[in-house]
């Protein structure tokens, strides 16, 4: 891995550290080049999925009080979602707290065993792979965790911190550890002579470069990053994305890019992923989603982003306020998961599942009406595709398509809403 790790993606400046810390002072890491702007990252149409998800689920179950602690329910925290990650490049997954995009990350980097489903990492499925067989897995995927105070053992210095994969996997003879942990520090940004240094001693965005530093230890495919910079500072967010997109650039990692702030994300991703309740909503490459989304619930997500940052995804919008609370993922709405909020919900929303309908060439949405803001249509598009009349109920006249949920990944067809016709690439 040395020849290999020699970046020079060091990171000016560092962050201003939370009050009453005592971080490393500031012109102690100043030796590393200033950063380069960043441009938004692109896809490469060429890349083959190094992930892929199909029809994944996570169901917690939910156990009375008392003695006997029987299963009542179950938490329906992710529900049969399907996506790809390409090789070297990276999907955004947001949506709400509590919309499912954790328990998504943890089963693809197997902190979780998924209840069912398929998680394709080089083409192996390892969701149901026994803990034994995990072991060359964890060197492949790894985790960066949203809160650098949190994640990083505060007995521990740094040097044991990031060095300890490197002893656990045996991937260098004990005396060039050392060595190795410098590198690593460099090439995040941090001082190398500060292996011996502990957590607390550093600011949070420092922090949060070690645990990038500790999860690139065994040369990983896919990153999964959850939040990676939701709690830091602000004015140090764009360092640490910098610092991912230039590490992804180098060592064509890909990343499952798990986060709230759409800016962020949009910069970050150029496919993403609107997760509800548990389902993926819609999926789109960037333009198609941050420009022309399709579902009444990625409009209001994308309308509620504060002005600040709405040049960042595209000029202001009108604020669109969803009615009531998020349903209970115990036992969620039937049909359309979002009709409860929805401002456009019909009756066929709450009989009828909406199926992950492709409507572009790299475009899926989840919605019985599916439209561009203000341009939905009055009659659902998915009736008779699905069997049923416009209110959802069977109808023996309507034929009902087959393969409409398409699984991961973008077909060369799609139903084009506009003309209502199927159409080719
Ligand atoms: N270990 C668990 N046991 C039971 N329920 C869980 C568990 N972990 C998560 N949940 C529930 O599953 C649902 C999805 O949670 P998850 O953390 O994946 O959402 P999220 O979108 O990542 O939200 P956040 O951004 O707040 O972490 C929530 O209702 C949550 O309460």
């Amino acid at each position: 891995m040395s020849g290999q790790l020699s970046s020079s993606t060091g990171m000016p400046n560092e962050d201003p550290h939370p009050p009453g810390e005592d971080p490393i002072e500031q012109d102690e890491i100043d030796y590393v080049a200033p950063v380069t702007s960043h441009s938004a990252a692109v896809a490469d149409p060429a890349a083959k999925p190094i992930l892929e998800v199909e029809d994944l689920r996570m169901y917690f179950p939910v156990k009375s009080a008392g003695l006997f602690r029987r299963t009542i329910g179950h938490v329906q925290a992710v529900d049969g979602v399907s996506f790809q990650v390409p090789e070297g490049g990276s999907l955004g997954l947001v949506g709400e707290s509590g919309c499912g995009k954790s328990t998504t990350g943890r089963m693809v980097t197997r902190l979780y065993e998924p209840t069912g489903g398929a998680i394709r990492f080089d083409g192996e499925d390892i969701a149901k792979t026994s803990e034994r067989g995990l072991k060359p897995l964890r060197r492949e995927i790894q985790m960066i965790f949203q809160d650098p105070y949190t994640s990083l053992n505060p007995r521990h210095t740094v040097g044991s911190i990031v060095g300890a994969p490197l002893e656990i996997h045996k991937i260098v003879p004990r005396k060039q550890v050392l060595a190795r942990v410098q590198e690593l520090l460099e090439i995040v940004g941090l001082n190398p002579e500060h292996y011996n240094r502990y957590p607390h001693e550093f600011s949070g965005g420092q922090r949060q470069r070690i645990g990038i530093a500790r999860a690139l230890t065994l040369q990983p495919k896919l990153l999964v990053a959850d939040e990676p910079v939701s709690a830091l500072d602000v004015s140090i967010q764009a360092q640490v994305v910098n610092l991912l997109q230039d590490l992804q650039k180098e060592f064509r990692i890909a990343f499952l890019f798990i986060a709230h702030d759409l800016a962020i994300v949009r910069h970050f991703c150029p496919e993403v992923a609107v997760m509800y309740l548990g389902k993926i909503v819609e999926i789109a490459d960037r333009d198609s989603l941050y420009n022309r989304p399709n579902h009444p619930y990625s409009q209001a997500l994308l309308s509620a982003v504060p002005d600040v940052k709405q040049a960042a995804i595209g000029g202001r919008r009108e604020r669109i306020r969803l009615v009531g609370d998020v349903p209970s993922p115990i036992n969620p709405p039937s049909g359309c998961r979002f009709r409860t909020r929805c401002p456009i919900a019909q009756e066929i929303c709450a009989r009828v599942e909406p199926p992950l309908l492709q409507v572009g060439p790299r475009h899926k949405v989840a919605c019985h009406f599916p439209g561009q803001l203000g341009k939905h249509p009055d009659k659902p598009i998915t009736g008779r595709m699905l069997g049923v009349d416009d209110y959802g109920a069977p109808d023996p006249s309507a034929t009902p398509l087959t393969g409409l949920d398409s699984g991961p990944g973008f077909a060369d067809h799609w139903f084009d809403i506009e003309a209502k016709t199927l159409r080719q690439a």
